[in-house]
């Protein structure tokens, strides 16, 4: 390679004497990459390659701006010769990791992608034409109607997943692709077929894979190779010279033996075991490697890359711009179809609970069956709902481990830029809602109609706007803790703990005049959702009703009972307290998508402040220059 260089449309990426340390609490500062410079150009595959370990998806994520953030890194990445973030939409990648929705089938998992990435100006009739076309690329025209399948029930196989995982990032042809690992999972033959159908895809883009143990097939397919060791390059340069240099370096490939599975052994220093160098000499794994990785810093090679690196850097080429893309509205349609398809077909979501509740509220109706007028049902009153208000509503966690699940799609689609979190909310919100009326609405009669509340139309109304928005309420309080809080489990015991000291400052298990007024009434009493829910349930209740007491002669009115027994406030009516709820409810989905923007903004700020010297880095760690000593 001579004078070439970036040009319009091609993205060329270079990484210059690239640090990467990862701090933790038990290890401290540990260096994952030690000063790694490579380049990538369109039209070539490069495959970074290595043992488990040595730090080839860390070298992914670093040149894809994706790490995470104890890491702190430095060196120099440039794309097109310039300082750039990849603009949304102008690379993809593909991760270890295939997170894709259980429920529907794999047709349909193309189909919606397709839709939500390419542009609106393009025929729907053009889009599945791509999408086919590239599910029988990816072998997988057999698998269409098969539902992906999870933690709910066995679906396609984990090969199939992969594919499927590969098809959706390659429907737009980026000019810049990222793929972990892609052939993990597949046999041999299937990651022939991959393999090659992502290295013709490289005309035009630039394509760069980590990759375990490739097969002598798949390996020639390979135009450059980055090989690493302990985050250290061992080699960098053409894959059809790897055998050579190799060779020149003392450790030549067996006759018959797969190139790959030579280099791979040789320099694997996770078992303890001796390298021959013929009938009677033995050196350490650690040792050959030391040596190669010296054999590669003092040759031609190395040489020929940081002048390849100079070159490109030297002409600053084009600046990446945004991919166009479904418009806002078309992304929110297919979000909020796909997501109802899905809250349809997987029974964790809400048909559980619907059965669930189902028994609740027949169990609530027959306790309190025909509750009366006497001067104990205004106890009664009262606990039914506040077990209506509180537990029926608690239960709405029951969906948590669903839209987790659903969460890591989003989080996965977001960060290659095929929708924002805007859509994501109003898809998750819009689509949530026809579920949570059935899920209410036919427990809410059962348990209000056989315990006679007060009767009236308007009064069962309110009774049932308040349930829904308490349970959407309590279904956005999720969302926000599974933005914060990384996995299902931890989430789950978090919305349980929240929700229950909400529960005992809303004003029920202690009256709001004896609530402690640090913390529990200040504010806690103030901002829990549970206060205003009984309170608009109780007026709603007792508001309008007399009650009798066959010790004391007259009747109790419903409005003392609030005033004095309840406590409540009476200042104002019951609909302003579901104003209250609904202005909650709207707060807290809000809530949920400034906690998922400012993780947007966060992390990369993060990220740069990590971003430290390399000396400061390297005086962390000090076994590069002792090797090349
Ligand atoms: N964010 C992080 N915090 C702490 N350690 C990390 C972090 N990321 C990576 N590491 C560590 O760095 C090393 C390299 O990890 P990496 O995932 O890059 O390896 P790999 O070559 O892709 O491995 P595999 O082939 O098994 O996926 C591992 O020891 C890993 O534990």
């Amino acid at each position: 390679m001579s004078s070439q260089g970036p040009k319009n449309g091609e993205v060329w990426l270079t990484w210059e004497d690239l640090w990467v340390t990862a701090s933790s609490l038990k290890d401290g500062n540990k260096a994952i990459l030690k000063g790694l410079t490579g380049y990538a150009r369109p039209g070539e595959l490069l495959a970074i390659m290595g043992p488990s370990g040595c730090g080839k998806s860390t070298l992914l994520d670093t040149i894809a701006g994706r790490l995470g953030s104890n890491t702190r890194q430095s060196g120099n990445i440039l794309i097109n010769g310039r300082r750039q973030t990849l603009a949304y939409g102008s690379s993809a990648y593909v991760t270890q990791e295939d997170t894709l929705m259980a429920t529907l089938t794999v047709k349909e998992v193309v189909y919606y992608s397709a839709e939500l990435q390419l542009p609106n100006s393009m025929p729907k009739s053009e889009k599945k034409q791509i999408a086919d076309m590239t599910m029988k690329e990816m072998g997988l025209q057999d698998a269409m109607e098969t539902r992906i399948g999870g933690w709910s029930g066995k679906g396609t196989s984990g090969g199939q997943k992969r594919r499927v995982s590969i098809c959706l990032e390659i429907l737009t042809r980026p000019k810049l692709l990222f793929l972990d690992e892609p052939t993990s999972g597949l046999d041999s033959a299937a990651s022939y077929y991959v393999m090659k159908t992502i290295a013709s895809q490289c005309q035009g883009r630039t394509i760069i894979a980590s990759i375990h143990q490739p097969s002598t097939e798949v390996f020639s397919l390979f135009h450059s190779l980055c090989l690493l060791s302990s985050g250290r390059t061992v080699y960098f340069g053409p894959a059809s010279a790897a055998t050579e240099f190799f060779a020149l370096s003392g450790y030549p490939c067996p006759t018959l033996q797969n190139p790959s599975d030579h280099f791979l052994k040789t320099i694997n220093g996770d078992f303890d075991q001796d390298i021959e160098e013929g009938p009677t000499s033995r050196k350490s794994t650690e040792e050959v490697i030391n040596i190669l990785i010296k054999s590669y810093s003092d040759s031609d090679k190395y040489r020929a890359v940081q002048s390849q690196v100079a070159e490109i850097c030297k002409q600053e080429g084009e600046v990446l711009e945004k991919r166009s893309r479904a418009s806002f509205a078309t992304q929110s349609l297919v979000l909020t179809k796909r997501s109802f398809v899905n809250m349809s077909r997987d029974l964790g979501y809400y048909w559980l609970r619907l059965g669930v509740y189902i028994v609740i509220a027949i169990g609530l109706g027959t306790i309190y069956y025909d509750v009366g007028f006497s001067y104990s049902s205004i106890q009664a009153r009262g606990s039914m709902l506040m077990f209506v208000a509180s537990f029926i509503t608690f239960m709405a966690i029951g969906g948590f481990p669903s839209f987790v699940e659903e969460l890591k799609v989003f989080h996965r689609e977001k960060l290659n830029g095929h929708y924002g979190s805007g859509s994501f909310i109003i898809a998750n919100t819009l689509s949530a809602v026809p579920y949570l009326l059935l899920i209410y609405f036919i427990p809410g009669v059962i348990a209000y109609y056989l315990t006679r509340l007060q009767s009236g139309f308007e009064h069962f109304i309110y009774f049932a706007l308040v349930l829904f928005t308490c349970m959407m309420l309590v279904e956005s309080l999720m969302m926000i803790v599974a933005s914060i809080v990384p996995n299902f489990l931890m989430g789950l015991i978090t919305g349980e703990g929240i929700q229950a000291l909400k529960i005992l400052s809303g004003g029920f298990f202690r009256s709001p005049n004896d609530l402690p007024k640090v913390f529990w009434k200040y504010p806690l009493h103030y901002v829990s959702f549970h206060r205003y829910a009984y309170e608009g349930m109780f007026k709603n209740e007792f508001e309008g009703l007399n009650f009798h007491d066959k010790h004391m002669k007259g009747l109790i009115k419903g409005e003392d009972i609030l005033g004095n027994t309840w406590q409540m406030d009476m200042d104002y009516s019951k609909w302003i307290d579901l104003a209250i709820l609904l202005g909650m409810l709207v707060s807290y989905r809000l809530l949920f998508l400034l906690f998922v923007k400012a993780g947007d903004k966060v992390k990369p700020a993060i990220r740069a402040v990590m971003s430290t010297s390399p000396q400061q880095i390297n005086s962390a760690e000090t076994p590069l220059h002792v090797l090349a000593a």
